[in-house]
């Protein structure tokens, strides 16, 4: 217990920005090591693999702002990823997309431990922040359309958030035998593109209080 006590925390962020506001959050603690591995999935993975070859962890945590499904989501409130998805790997069809579990190329989801999400969504919800857990979307590409949206929403039942690292970090986790949670805070909502809408400012402020919990709780 000692010995697992002893290993630290691996916080992967995509951008300099995450990293800052959950040192802010994080505070003076040497138990937690937060890494920028850039945007996307594929450095998502390769930065996360890096770090798991060079040190030893206990728990990964893809962590960053990213979309909120409305009504589910709203900005400014956080979630936990109860599963993390590979959204759009697979092959679309004249009939829809298929997954790459239909295509019986492997799996796009990486299980998360429901113990583990309940006691980090309970921890941050008696600290007054605001949490939603469900499934979290990774794409390669930011969805920009009302259609898009609802064609995710449809497809994923609960999904609450979308964002483009997730499943990059949780894939290099638990290829090591190793527990990884999704946090994001919300910083737009999923659907038609405005950049005028994103609030970076709330997200950030979010993903701080939210990094604050995670000390007293992991
Ligand atoms: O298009 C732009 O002008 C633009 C400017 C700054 C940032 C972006 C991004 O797309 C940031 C992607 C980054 O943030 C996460 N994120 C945040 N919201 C979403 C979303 O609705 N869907 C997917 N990813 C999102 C993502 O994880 C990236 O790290 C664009």
């Amino acid at each position: 217990m000692k010995e697992y006590q002893a290993k630290r925390v691996l916080i992967m962020v995509a951008v300099e920005a995450e990293r800052e506001a959950i040192v802010r959050g994080l505070g003076d603690t040497a138990r937690f090591d937060v890494r920028v591995a850039g945007v996307g999935p594929v450095a998502a993975a390769v930065r996360t693999a890096q770090a798991l070859a060079a040190a030893e962890y206990r728990l990964v945590i893809s962590a960053g702002i990213g979309g909120g499904f409305p009504g589910r989501a709203e900005v400014g409130s956080l979630v936990v990823a109860s599963d993390i998805l590979a959204a759009d790997l697979g092959a679309e069809t004249a009939e829809g997309y298929c997954s790459v579990e239909k295509l019986g190329f492997g799996s796009s989801r990486v299980p998360v431990d429901a113990v583990l999400v309940q006691k980090v969504t309970e921890a941050m919800r008696t600290a007054g922040l605001t949490v939603t857990t469900g499934p979290v979307l990774t794409l390669s590409t930011v969805t920009g359309t009302a259609a898009t949206a609802s064609e995710l929403a449809d497809r994923v039942p609960g999904a609450v958030a979308e964002a483009m690292e997730g499943f990059g970090v949780a894939f290099a986790a638990h290829d090591r035998g190793l527990p990884v949670l999704e946090i994001r805070a919300i910083s737009n909502a999923v659907g038609p593109r405005d950049k005028s809408a994103w609030r970076m400012k709330e997200a950030f402020a979010a993903l701080q209080a939210a990094s604050a919990v995670l000390v007293e709780v992991l």
